[in-house]
């Protein structure tokens, strides 16, 4: 593995109340350490937290509300701000900035929002703050969200291009059967491929203040997993559990990972039927082919199609040469405005920019 490691950390209700009806202070300031330490190694570290229901829970006294989702929204509404202001004190201890996130389905399911929420995420990364997300309960209906948050830190997993994904509970991993019922239960040090069998182990939560229990985690390490993501399940009570997962250290569940990033964003990129084409001139080949250049608008010669930010276009030479395939950072009609221009001039004829480039590197796969 690479020195410097992408890691997201998520963290259940279960682990952030310790079990109890109020956010557990004593636990949180031991995993910011532990996030602290890592992050000055120069590892990025992306937290998933839950609990604002529960924080709004604390907050407001413990009101007897009815069991509706308007309830809950209620509810997340006034923790969520608890909850940021408690993960913004414990980092700033350590002089580390967060950035908050709040998602839903919505965000991640259509191409152009979730290349917005990756770019702004990576802007965060590459300037050292931490993100810190949650699912954005208080607006997301049920159609719109994710629903739970180890499917939550999945998906923020392949935006923030993890290596790996550290779910935190209140277990020591997956065990045969719920630890809970069963005294005898065992832990599951390692899962090579998530099958039927495995999924009739892992049960829901039953104390209540988690969402899903361990089906949910399961499903999350399916999706992390296809995308490239090594996933573990761990206790967070686990005393230095974030840094050996970083140093590779066995801890609670280990899932490898089905395929490389890589692979999958190939796949990805190749599987896509292309939405449109660009022509580009010898200079931008070059650029491209010889020096591993992300295309800019400047070296564009012709756009045919109509496709949006966030589709995957063909890349030809201008004797019509099949050369890549890649991810459009504008849509087709911004490009056409764009074509043969110097990236600098692109906020200048657009009124608005998404960066310097056409089509970046790490979204191009050369034929
Ligand atoms: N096979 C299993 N192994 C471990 N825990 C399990 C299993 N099946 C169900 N669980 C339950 O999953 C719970 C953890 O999930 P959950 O309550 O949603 O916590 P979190 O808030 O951390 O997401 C455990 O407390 C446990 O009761
Ligand atoms: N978004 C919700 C948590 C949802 C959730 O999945 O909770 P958990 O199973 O404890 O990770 C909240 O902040 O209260």
């Amino acid at each position: 593995m690479n020195s410097s490691q992408t890691l997201v950390v998520k963290l259940g209700t279960s682990v952030l109340t310790g079990g109890s009806l109020r956010l557990n202070r004593a636990h949180i300031v031991e995993l910011v350490r532990q996030c602290a330490q890592q992050h000055a190694l120069g590892h990025r570290i992306i937290i998933v937290t839950s609990g604002a229901i529960a924080a709004g829970r604390e907050h407001l006294g413990y009101p007897e509300l009815p069991a509706t989702i308007a309830s809950k929204q209620l509810l997340a509404a006034v923790g969520q701000s608890r909850l940021i202001q408690l993960w913004e004190q414990l980092f700033s201890i350590y002089g580390i900035n967060i950035g908050q996130m709040l998602l839903t389905r919505a965000d991640l399911e259509d191409r152009e929002r979730f290349l917005n929420a990756r770019d702004m995420m990576q802007a965060l990364l590459d300037n050292q703050i931490v993100p810190v997300i949650n699912e954005n309960d208080a607006v997301a209906t049920a159609e719109i969200k994710v629903g739970d948050n180890d499917n939550l830190s999945a998906l923020a997993a392949i935006l923030g291009g993890a290596d790996k994904l550290l779910l935190l509970t209140d277990q020591s991993g997956l065990f045969t059967a719920d630890p809970r019922h069963n005294p005898d239960a065992e832990l599951i040090r390692e899962v090579h491929s998530i099958d039927s069998a495995l999924r009739a182990i892992a049960g829901d939560s039953i104390s209540g203040l988690g969402t899903g229990g361990m089906a949910t985690k399961l499903q999350a390490a399916d999706v992390a997993g296809r995308a490239g993501i090594e996933v573990v399940i761990a206790a967070g009570s686990k005393p230095g559990v974030i840094g050996d997962v970083i140093n590779d250290i066995s801890v609670g569940t280990r899932f490898h990972a089905q395929t490389s990033p890589l692979e999958n964003r190939k796949r990805w990129i190749f599987g896509a039927p292309p939405a449109g084409e660009i022509t580009i001139d010898d200079g931008a080949v070059q650029a491209m082919l010889e020096r591993g250049s992300s295309l800019l608008p400047k070296g564009i010669k012709q756009v045919k199609g109509d496709f949006s930010r966030g589709e995957v276009i063909r890349i030809r030479d201008l004797s019509g040469r099949d050369l890549a395939h890649g991810v459009a950072r504008y849509n087709s009609d911004a490009l056409r405005m764009i074509a043969g221009h110097h990236s600098q001039k692109i906020d200048e004829i657009l009124g608005y920019e998404y960066g310097s480039v056409a089509v970046h590197r790490d979204d191009m796969i050369i034929n």
